[in-house]
C-alpha cells in the first residue's frame, strides 16, 4: 500500500510525524517558535541534505556494488560523466572507452549527480540484455511519460504484458510478405523524389556552386519523401509533402515537434519535471500544445473512421497499408489505432530520412563506389522515369543486389540514426553474472558498438560495403550477407535485437534500398564543399548539423 503513495508525499508525512514527536518530547525552550512549523521546515531541509549527500557521495563512491567495475578515470564533480550522452557525435566517448578500457563486458561510470551508469560492451551480455532478460529492463519512466504525451500508448511506450500483446498483434503487419507488398509504394515515391529534385535543378531558384553547378540540400528532400512514404504505407494517406502539400495532420505534427529554443526547453522540462507538473506552469505553449495534440488526435481518429468505412466496400485484402492490417486484426480500439499510427509516424519518418541522407554523404565521398553502384542499379532495375514492367518482381530483384545492400547496410552501421538508447532495470537482476540493482541505468550505444574494431576490424571506421557481400570463390557469384563479417549479429545495434528491437527494421531497409537505388541511378553526386566537416548532430536521431549540401547532376532515365 505504501508503495502506491508518491515518495514526496511519504517524505512530507514522515517529516510531519517526526516533527510532531520532537515538539511533544523536547522542552519548549530548546525549540524555535512557532515550534511545529519551524521544526518541520528545518527537519525537512536537514533530511533532504542528508539524503542528497548519501545518494550523491556515499552510495556511489563507497556502497554501490557496481563501483569496482572498470570505468573511465576522468570525471567531473557532480556532473560525473553525464555529459557523455550529449556529445556530438553522440557516443564518441563510449567508443573511446570501449577501445581503451579493459573490461569484461560492462563499463561503469557515474552520470549526473554521480548516479550509477553501465555501458554494455560485450556481445553475449548484449544478447542477455536485449533478448533473454529483455523484460527486466524498461525505457526510463520520465522518458516514457514524456513520449506518451506525444504518442499515446503506442508500441514504443508500453512495457511488460501490454507490450507483449501489442507486439504480437502488430508483428504480422511487418512480415517479409507484408513489406514486399509495400515495395511499389517505396519505389513510386522514390521516383517522385528524383522527379522533384530534377525539377529543382532547373527551376532557377537553386543556389549554385562557384563552377555553376546547382547545390541541393538533400536532407530536406529526404524528410519530405519519407513523410510521404510513411503516410502511404502506414495509413494509406498521401501527404503530398514532396509537392509541398499542406496536409493538416502534418502541419499540426510539425508544429508540435518544431525544434525552436522555447520548445526544446519545454521538452526538456517535461522530461525532468514530468508533463503534469509542466502543464501547471502558466506558459502559452501549454495551451497551444494541448490544442495541437487534440487536433492531431481528432484528425487521426477521423482517418481511422474513414479507413474503416472504405474497407467495408472494398474486396478483401486490397488495402495493404499498416492501418488496414491492424484494423483487420480486430484487436485495437480506434484510439489505440491512432496511438500506433502516431508511433509509426514518429518512429518511421526521421529515422529513415537520416539514414538516406548519410547514404548520399558516403556515396558522395566515395565516387568509385557510387559509380559501381550506379552500374549495378542501371543494369538490373527499371528507370524510375517509367513504369515498372508488369511481372517485374522489384522486391526480389532489389533485395538481391549485393552492392546496393552493402551500401545501405554500411550506411546504417556507420550512422545508426538512434546513436544511443537507455534502459532502466525494473527489478534486481543480472548481466554477465554481475548483480544489477533495481533502477540501474544501462546505456546501449549503437554508434560505438557498430564502430568497435573488436568486432569490425581495423577498418571499423571506414565505409566498406564489400564486407556485406559474399563472393563464391569458384563461380565469382556475389550475394548479400547479413552480418557484415562481424562475429555476431549483436555487433550491429542499429535496430537493436529481441522483443524491443525496431519492428520497422524490414520496412526501413526496403525503403532505404528503393530511395538509394532511384537516387543514385538518376544523379551523380559530390559534396558541395569537399572540405566540409560534416558533423553528426542530435541525440535521439543523428543527422548532419548543417544539412547535406550536394552538387547534383541529373543523368535522366536509363
Ligand atoms: C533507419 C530507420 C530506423 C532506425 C535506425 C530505427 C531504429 C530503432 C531503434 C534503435 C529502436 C529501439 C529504440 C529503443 O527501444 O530504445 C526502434 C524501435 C521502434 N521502431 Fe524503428 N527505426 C527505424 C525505422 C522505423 C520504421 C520505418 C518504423 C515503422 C514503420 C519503425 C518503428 C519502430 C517501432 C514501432 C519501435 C518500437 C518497437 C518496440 O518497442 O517493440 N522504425 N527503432
Amino acid at each position: 500500500m505504501a508503495s502506491n503513495i508518491p515518495k514526496p508525499v511519504l517524505f512530507l508525512l514522515g517529516t510531519a510525524a517526526e516533527s510532531a514527536v520532537i515538539t511533544k518530547t523536547v522542552p519548549l525552550e530548546y525549540l524555535p517558535t512557532p515550534p511545529l512549523s519551524r521544526v518541520f521546515v528545518r527537519l525537512a531541509i536537514l533530511q533532504l541534505v542528508a539524503y542528497a549527500v548519501y545518494r550523491w557521495f556515499i552510495y556511489p563512491f563507497f556502497l554501490s556494488p557496481l563501483r569496482k567495475l572498470p570505468g573511465p578515470r576522468e570525471e567531473r564533480p557532480i556532473l560525473g560523466n553525464g555529459m557523455a550522452v550529449f556529445e556530438r557525435p553522440a557516443g564518441r566517448s563510449f567508443l573511446r572507452w570501449m577501445k581503451t578500457i579493459p573490461n569484461d563486458g560492462l563499463i561503469y561510470f557515474r552520470g549526473f549527480f554521480h548516479q550509477d551508469r553501465l555501458l554494455v560492451t560485450d556481445l553475449k551480455i548484449l544478447g542477455e540484455l536485449l533478448v533473454t532478460r529483455s523484460y527486466d529492463f524498461e525505457k526510463p519512466k520520465p522518458l516514457r511519460d514524456f513520449l506518451r504525451y506525444i504518442l499515446g500508448d503506442g508500441l514504443i511506450i508500453v512495457e511488460g504484458d501490454v507490450h507483449k500483446f501489442q507486439r504480437k498483434n502488430i508483428m504480422p503487419a511487418f512480415t517479409f510478405r507484408a513489406i514486399k507488398d509495400l515495395y511499389p509504394i517505396f519505389w513510386e515515391k522514390s521516383a517522385q523524389l528524383t522527379q522533384g529534385v530534377s525539377q529543382q535543378l532547373t527551376d532557377g531558384t537553386t543556389p549554385k556552386s562557384a563552377d555553376g553547378e546547382p547545390i541541393v540540400e538533400v536532407n530536406h528532400w529526404a524528410n519530405q519523401v519519407t513523410m510521404d512514404i510513411i503516410g502511404m504505407a502506414a495509413m494509406g494517406r498521401d501527404f503530398h509533402a514532396l509537392k509541398n502539400g499542406e496536409d493538416p495532420l502534418i502541419v499540426n505534427y510539425e508544429e508540435l515537434l518544431e525544434p525552436t529554443k522555447e520548445k526544446n526547453l519545454y521538452f526538456l522540462l517535461n522530461i525532468l519535471l514530468s508533463p503534469p507538473v509542466v502543464a501547471k506552469i502558466p506558459w502559452k505553449l501549454n495551451e497551444r500544445s494541448k490544442i495541437i495534440q487534440q487536433n492531431i488526435v481528432n484528425i487521426s481518429l477521423q482517418l481511422v473512421k474513414e479507413k474503416k468505412e472504405a474497407m467495408k466496400t472494398e474486396a478483401e485484402g486490397v488495402s495493404k497499408d499498416l492501418l488496414s492490417l491492424l484494423i483487420r486484426t480486430n484487436n485495437f480500439s480506434d484510439h489505440q489505432l491512432v496511438d500506433q499510427m502516431l508511433t509509426f509516424l514518429a518512429a518511421g519518418h526521421e529515422t529513415t530520412s537520416s539514414a538516406f541522407t548519410w547514404a548520399t554523404y558516403l556515396l558522395s565521398t566515395h565516387p568509385e563506389i557510387q559509380s559501381a553502384l550506379r552500374k549495378e542499379i542501371q543494369d538490373h532495375l527499371p528507370s524510375p522515369n517509367g513504369p515498372v514492367p508488369k511481372d517485374f518482381d522489384i522486391a526480389t530483384v532489389i533485395e538481391g543486389l549485393p552492392l546496393l545492400n552493402g551500401v545501405c547496410n554500411e550506411a546504417i552501421r556507420l550512422y545508426p540514426t538512434v546513436p544511443i538508447t537507455v534502459r532502466d532495470s525494473n527489478k534486481p537482476t543480472q548481466l554477465g553474472g554481475v548483480h544489477i540493482p533495481k533502477h540501474t541505468q544501462i546505456m546501449l550505444c549503437p554508434w560505438a558498438t557498430n564502430r568497435n574494431p573488436a568486432f569490425w576490424g581495423d577498418n571499423a571506421d571506414e565505409f566498406v560495403p564489400e564486407r556485406w557481400i559474399d563472393a563464391d570463390e569458384k563461380t565469382g557469384e556475389r550475394k548479400p550477407n547479413n552480418n557484415g563479417g562481424a562475429p555476431s549479429n549483436y555487433a550491429i545495434l542499429t535496430f537493436l535485437h529481441g522483443p524491443r528491437s525496431c519492428i520497422g527494421q524490414g520496412f526501413a531497409k526496403a525503403e532505404l534500398r528503393c530511395l538509394v537505388a532511384a537516387f543514385t541511378g538518376s544523379f551523380e553526386m559530390v559534396m558541395a564543399n569537399p572540405n566540409e566537416d560534416v558533423v553528426p548532430h542530435g541525440v535521439v536521431t543523428t543527422k548532419p548539423k548543417d544539412g547535406m549540401h550536394l552538387k547534383l547532376k541529373y543523368l535522366g532515365g536509363w
